[in-house]
């Protein structure tokens, strides 16, 4: 029988959704949020009500009732460290994200809207490779402050898909590659993939790795500390700083990297410099991903909406083409894996993974 799915996947200025028929996509729309239609919001989980009224506009206009629906899967946000696989989502994870335990951010809203849409046609909810999917090495989790440990925050949905994708289209095991994934979109992740685990990543969302359309990657702490000491900023706002109001928007005033393109065809020499060092910052992660398997990487993989950019891939490939092969896979495979995910727990190839 045709198990229809419905997968959402919310972003930072978008709501993401597909409808599949088993595997197949039958239908597919990217919502974008301005960044004044979001502004009226006080939190994240402010917008759930707006978000969840746009999926049904869009579930109607195509005479689609959540009765059709077999499941609705969410991405999954920021929660506790969990292995990758699927999820049912739980009262406990409701409770985490709504109270932001582990911290904000618009994948968040993944298990709520499916939860809330799931919950008036009795259908089950699930969540697959939170954000938080952590399968680091012990090593890579020390810092030079005992008080602080690395956590594990990165793309893992489109990582981890994506690079199972590749290995298919070889045909070679996931599990017997070695790979560094670079998700580039909004946030930025480089992951060491070895033999079908992410043993090393920079963290995505809280100030690691290379500077972003949106984020301002690693600074120089005692340089961040001085700075922040002296601004009286509040935590939200230092937090927008690093996450948000950082990187491209922070330097050239968009998180447009298409934008930025623009403006260095048409002879911008600021534009030129600042996406310049992204690029340059994105390859020196790409290099560092290679310690993990002492340099013996198999392939690089680029993915992600800047991956569209021939300009960017080119530069990267010209630092990073001494490491191993690169291959550009454009653009994000989260709705589809949502999907898959889903229909792995309800064929029954996979038991639901609970959270505590
Ligand atoms: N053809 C393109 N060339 C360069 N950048 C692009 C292109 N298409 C999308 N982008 C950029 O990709 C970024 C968004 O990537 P995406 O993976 O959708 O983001 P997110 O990680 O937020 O889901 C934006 O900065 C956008 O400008
Ligand atoms: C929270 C880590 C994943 C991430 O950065 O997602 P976006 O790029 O969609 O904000």
């Amino acid at each position: 029988m045709t198990e229809k799915i419905l997968a959402i996947n919310p972003g930072s200025t978008s709501t993401k959704i597909a409808v599949y028929a088993d595997c197949r996509e039958i239908l597919t729309e990217n919502l974008s949020h301005s960044a004044e239609e979001l502004a009226v919001f006080a939190d994240i989980m402010a917008q759930a009500p707006y978000r969840l009224a746009k999926i049904r506009e869009i579930l109607k206009h195509n005479g689609l009732s959540l009765r059709d629906f077999a499941a609705v899967v969410g991405r999954g946000g920021l929660l506790k460290p969990m292995l990758s696989g699927t999820y049912t989502v739980n009262q406990a994870m409701l409770d985490d994200l709504k109270n932001a335990r582990y911290g904000a951010h618009a994948s968040n809203l993944g298990a709520i809207l499916a939860d809330q849409l799931a919950a008036e046609a009795s259908i089950p909810a699930y969540i697959v490779d939170p954000v938080v999917v952590d399968e680091l090495d012990d090593i890579a989790r020390i810092t030079g402050r005992p008080e602080i440990i690395k956590k594990s925050v990165f793309h893992a949905l489109n990582q981890k898909a994506t690079a199972k994708r590749f290995a298919q289209s070889i045909g070679r095991k996931y599990e017997d590659l070695n790979l560094v994934v670079a998700h580039l979109g909004g946030g930025i992740s480089v992951g060491c993939h070895r033999q079908g685990r992410v043993v090393e990543v920079n963290n995505a969302l809280d100030g690691e790795g290379p500077f972003t359309p949106e984020r301002a990657g690693t600074v120089q702490a005692g340089q961040f500390v001085e700075f922040v000491l002296a601004s009286k900023l509040g935590k939200g706002e230092v937090s927008k700083l690093l996450a948000g109001k950082g990187g491209l928007v922070a330097c050239l005033g968009t998180n447009d990297a298409r934008e930025v393109e623009k403006r260095i065809k048409s002879g911008d020499k600021e534009a030129e410099t600042v996406y310049n060092a992204m690029i340059y910052q994105v390859a020196r992660y790409i290099a560092a991903a290679a310690v993990p398997v002492c340099g013996k990487v198999d392939h690089i993989i680029l993915t992600g909406g800047i991956a569209y950019s021939d300009y960017l891939t080119a530069k990267i490939r010209e630092y990073v083409a001494f490491i191993a092969p690169v291959t550009v896979l454009p653009g994000e495979n989260e709705l589809q894996a949502l999907a898959e995910g889903a229909l792995r727990v309800l064929s029954g190839e996979e038991q639901p993974r609970e959270y505590r």
